[in-house]
């Protein structure tokens, strides 16, 4: 993150501005069962099955077109796969309008979004995008996807305001509680840009900010709808050496936070630093799960980077693997060669 850093530790204003259950890693936020995806002849998702535990960083890898992205579109209603489940247990959303007081299931905005979110979580197959924002979960996209002309600030209010209660009526009817309301989402969306070190970017337009920039800005809108899962596709992408080291902070200090992460990325070094679990993917399928250490020295993760496991098992392949992984230039690793 050049000419910014993230904040360590976070200032207290912040830490309300995030819902912070008591995290555990033994209780799921997300149990994905059997999910196949089809394009026509194309099988994009086959029997995908992950459980991730609330709280922690979990990791999907895989080569260039091997379903990470599309596995994504299916937890956030962009997709709907033929088959399987994704059985979410959302937290209840902070109110933008009281930050500092979570919404409880009790309350009006609470019950609204939560009503018959049992023990058994709620299905996300098949439910549209809003209504996955609604339940707690944001993304940030591969290709980024920010207004260009509207400030920073403005970007970010566009995701807190996921929560407001007056909605469409504030332009209508500016009452107290609509103005007030409006303070502390403008209040928010500057905590929010301060945790991801751009407080020094507030009023310039999205468009011309660096590239690590506007990713760290999408980050920041995304964590405006307060979620309690946070999708990240390829964060890194682009990123100098410096920003992948702030990276790794921010996305520490988002866990830190209460938030659980999913994380698709190529950089395998990343991934090991904030991930005690990875997911690998290959043509759709899931080929490897397991830690860090157990992922890089996998067998199957070896062949579906290199192409053939017996090429140097003994010679570092596992360390090309993770070159491979971190998408370096001419590596040549593109999956969608010989694809179904
Ligand atoms: N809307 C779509 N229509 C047709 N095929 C699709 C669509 N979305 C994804 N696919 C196909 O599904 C497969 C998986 O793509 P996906 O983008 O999920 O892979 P990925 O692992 O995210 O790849 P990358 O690392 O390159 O982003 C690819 O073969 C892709 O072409």
């Amino acid at each position: 993150m050049s000419g910014a850093t993230v904040p360590r530790p976070l200032p207290a204003a912040i830490s309300r501005t995030i819902p912070q259950p008591r995290p555990s890693a033994a209780d799921p936020i997300l149990d994905v069962r059997d999910v196949t995806l089809r394009f026509g002849g194309l099988t994009s998702l086959d029997g995908v099955s992950l459980r991730h535990g609330r709280g922690s960083v979990l990791a999907v890898i895989g080569p260039n077109g091997a379903g990470k992205t599309s596995l994504f579109n299916c937890l956030t209603g962009a997709y709907r796969p033929q088959q399987g489940s994704a059985r979410f247990w959302p937290t209840a959303p902070a109110s933008p309008t009281s930050p500092a007081t979570p919404a409880s299931p009790a309350s009006p905005a609470g019950a609204s979004v939560l009503a018959g979110v049992g023990e058994r979580g709620v299905d996300l197959v098949g439910r549209s995008p809003h209504r996955v924002a609604r339940l707690g979960i944001a993304r940030t996209f591969q290709n980024i996807r920010l207004f260009p002309e509207m400030s920073a600030v403005e970007n970010v209010q566009v995701g807190v305001e996921v929560r407001a209660r007056a909605g469409a009526l504030r332009g209508l009817v500016p009452t107290r509680a609509v103005r007030r309301e409006e303070r502390e989402i403008l209040e928010r969306s500057h905590l929010l840009l301060d945790f991801v070190g751009l407080r020094h970017r507030v009023r310039w337009p999205a468009g011309s900010l660096a590239y690590g920039e506007q990713r760290r800005l999408e980050i920041a809108r995304a964590l405006g709808t307060s979620p309690s899962l946070l999708l990240l596709d390829e964060p890194a992408a682009g990123a100098t050496a410096s920003e992948r080291r702030d990276l790794v902070a921010l996305i520490r200090a988002i866990v830190d936070q209460g938030v659980s992460v999913l994380l698709i990325e190529h950089d395998i070094r990343l991934v090991a630093a904030v991930a005690r679990s990875i997911v690998v993917l290959n043509f759709g399928r899931v080929i490897a799960t397991g830690s860090p250490e157990q992922i890089r020295s996998d067998p199957a993760v070896i062949e579906a980077y290199l192409g053939d496991s017996d090429d140097g098992a003994d010679d570092g392949a596992d360390d090309r693997a993770g070159d491979r992984a971190a998408g370096q230039p001419g590596d040549g690793a593109d999956g969608r060669e010989g694809r179904r």
